[in-house]
């Protein structure tokens, strides 16, 4: 709660910093920029901290420098292909930023690295308020929202903000506090019509203001979004361009990278950051971009907007010498020329000097801060287990809301159990019908492979997407979620698992003997779980349809090896790689688990019908022999299963680890691993 505490010394030097930008662009002349309205920004701050804010973490300012960035890529052709061409530049606190360009010019990248999304492969120096940036610090600082958020699909807006500020503010607030800082956010988002409406049916621009919602509430002091009015209209962008202004001049550094926005959308921006062929062409006031092209002998028509005008200039619409003159000019980045309030500096010796220099010798430049960021703030609020708790509660939440999933679910169940039950009525203690019951045996491990595993193929690699997101703006950690994941799957598919088992073990009239049941429940869950697992495993780097595809070609050759032998007889020999090669497949252990269950423990001799002269597998042991599972052993069965099940775990929760990894780790082995699996066995799109 020292947080409440501070706030009122925090807020007035946020509201110091804010009076000396304005005053410093006041010496400009620029008219957008007087220091009248540094009480309009006092007001601003009032309203955004007004209620409910209040009660959040203030921060001082966040001002962002990069210097001679620059990135390069594999290319088929060309071997490698460079996309930043060592851009240099900055963002301010209480400015609302914008990358712009035309498409593939590199705003994504730059974005992507600025933020550390995906900065592994850049080299340049990124400074935060004048320091190199500690990446770990900086994530726990900044919030990045993607161009397609993915929102939680059945979670009301009110029912995702509370989940939002249940895992970012833990403890910290009480459930009151927080029920005010969510209505006061959704106020300012102009949310409240939608209060109550699922994120699966909110509109377009609904959708991108919660997005930006849920990452406010906890009051980032540094926001980046991906072209965040893609897919709205006009009017929507423009209420969405206003509303991220608006939390900028109120102390945060937002960044946007932008394609093509309306005059009106460009005006709004108080810096704008060009980029051309990975390259900075302009970055200043989005005021001054006119006179600046009017220095190449260009002039853009009134009624032009100037943002597709100095796209057009880029994209050699008016010749091809254009670009390079004007990365001339701005030093590519490194001339802050057209700044707003680095006017005064415009004389030639300022012009091209380097932005560290300018920043260490010119101290006007960048403002000087009175408070450094508190650690200790930064820190996540929730515990372990309320993450664990919070989201276990949102997934089963999520999966009961889904009532289209779970009606097919149950009416497959039921329909299987049906078929099942109804082709092998009766084999279960019939001695002439004894293979035959081996088949329901077999029948039960390949419905409990494919019945888990699909689903998860299919639906995984799309909930990756909001855990990337939510993870990469530290809203839990992985842990929790993946406990959460594998618990809240739990009680739906018991339910399931006993419906099914209990219709197909009496329609098919095996033995009433509540150990040999419970032994067949046992395994049968434990083969669900493992391929509950494996799926989870093969979905955690691949796209949907490579997961689709790879998911059964890798179940062929364990359904093979499961049965590998049948009818050899006992004491045929069965090489030793082959057998190590069954040993491999969890499949062969839970097709024995099963037989130990229903044939283990001395059964009773099968029931042989009275007309027929001879039964041969009445004993259990003959038919077993026959079959090549002489040596069956229930607890060696369970082991094995229950050892797959945490391999598998364990392995798809670093496959996972490793896919949501936005960091290069110290170890030279761990890195080379790291690697690998992100070049060559990285199936999936990173777009998201
Ligand atoms: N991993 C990659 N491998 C190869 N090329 C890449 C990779 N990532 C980006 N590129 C290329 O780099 C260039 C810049 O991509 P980026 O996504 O940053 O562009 P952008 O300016 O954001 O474009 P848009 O406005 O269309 O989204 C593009 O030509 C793109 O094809």
């Amino acid at each position: 709660m020292a947080s409440i505490k501070d706030n009122s010394s925090k807020r007035s030097s946020l509201i110091t910093h804010i009076v000396k930008t304005k005053e410093n662009n006041a010496t400009n002349n620029d008219a957008k920029f007087k220091v009248a309205e540094v009480n309009e920004t006092s007001m601003e701050m009032d309203r955004l901290t007004g209620s409910g804010l209040k009660y959040l973490p203030k921060w001082p300012a966040v001002n962002i420098e990069f210097q001679d960035l620059s990135l390069s890529v594999p290319d088929l052709a060309s071997g490698k292909k460079t996309i930043l061409k060592g851009v240099t530049g900055r963002f301010q606190s209480n400015q609302l930023s914008a990358i712009l360009g035309p498409s593939g010019c590199g705003k994504t990248t730059l974005l992507n690295t600025l933020a550390g999304y995906k900065s592994d492969a850049a080299t340049g120096q990124v400074n935060i308020n004048n320091r190199p940036r500690d990446m770990r610090l900086f994530r726990k600082m900044s919030r990045y929202i993607m161009q397609n958020e993915v929102l939680s699909p059945h979670l009301t807006v009110v029912e995702a903000m509370g989940v939002a500020a249940d895992l970012k503010l833990g403890n910290d607030l009480k459930k009151e506090q927080k029920d005010e800082v969510i209505d006061e956010i959704i106020d300012t988002l102009r949310l409240n019509k939608a209060r109550n409406t699922r994120g699966l049916q909110l509109s377009g621009g609904e959708k991108k203001r919660l997005s930006i919602g849920l990452e406010l509430v906890n009051n980032p002091p540094v926001i980046f979004l991906d072209e965040p009015t893609t897919g709205l209209d006009d009017a929507a962008s423009v209420q969405c361009i206003a509303l991220l202004q608006r939390i900028a001049h109120s102390g945060r550094t937002i960044i946007c990278s932008i394609h093509t926005p309306s005059a009106r959308i460009f005006e709004m921006f108080d810096h704008v950051y060009v980029m051309a062929e990975g390259q900075c062409v302009y970055q200043g006031s989005s005021t001054h971009i006119v006179p600046y092209i009017q220095e190449f002998g260009l002039s853009c028509p009134l009624t032009y907007n100037p943002a597709d005008f100095i796209i057009e200039v880029v994209s050699h619409e008016y010749g091809t010498e254009y670009n390079e003159k004007m990365v001339a000019a701005v030093d590519n980045g490194k001339s802050f020329s057209w700044c707003p309030h680095s006017h005064h500096e415009d004389t030639e010796d300022s012009k091209g000097s380097s932005l560290l220099a300018h920043s260490h010798h010119e101290g006007h430049t960048i403002e000087q801060f009175e408070e450094e960021i508190d650690i200790k703030q930064l820190k996540s609020k929730s515990s372990w287990i309320q993450q664990f708790a919070v989201l276990l509660r949102r997934m089963l939440l999520e999966m009961w809301r889904d009532t289209n999933y779970i009606k097919l679910k149950f009416c497959m169940t039921i329909t299987l159990g049906l078929i099942v039950g109804g082709l092998y009525e009766g084999v279960g203690n019939d001695a002439t019908k004894a293979l035959f019951n081996f088949g329901f045996a077999f029948g039960i491990t390949i419905a409990y492979l494919y019945k888990p595993m699909m689903p998860v193929l299919l639906q995984f690699p799309t909930e990756v997407r909001l855990l990337k997101r939510e993870y990469f703006n530290q809203w839990y950690k992985l842990g929790p979620y993946y406990c959460a994941m594998i618990c809240a799957k739990m009680p739906f598919q018991i339910f399931l698992a006993l419906i099914y088992l209990t219709m197909i073990y009496l329609m098919s009239s095996q033995p009433l003997e509540l150990s040999r049941i419970v032994m067949l429940y046992a395994v049968s869950f434990l083969i669900a779980m493992n391929s509950d697992s494996f799926g989870v495993l093969i979905a955690s780097r691949l796209s949907i349809v490579n997961a689709m595809f790879i998911g059964p070609v890798l179940a062929c050759p364990m359904i093979l090896l499961s049965c590998y032998g049948i009818g050899f007889g006992r004491g045929v020999y069965i090489p030793t790689y082959v057998r190590v090669l069954m040993s491999l497949s969890y499949i062969r252990h839970g097709l024995e688990g099963i037989l130990a269950a229903l044939y283990g423990n001395n059964r009773a001799d099968t029931f042989c019908p009275d007309d027929e002269v001879f039964c041969m597998f009445r004993k259990a042991e003959f038919l077993l022999n026959l079959l090549g599972f002489n040596n069956l052993n229930y607890a060696v069965s369970v082991s094995a299963l229950l050892g797959y099940y945490v391999f598998f775990t364990v392995a798809a929760y670093y496959m996972i680890k490793s896919r949501l990894s936005f960091s290069t780790c110290n170890y030279a082995a761990v890195q080379y691993v790291s690697q690998f699996v992100k070049t060559h066995l990285n199936f999936a799109s990173y777009k998201y």
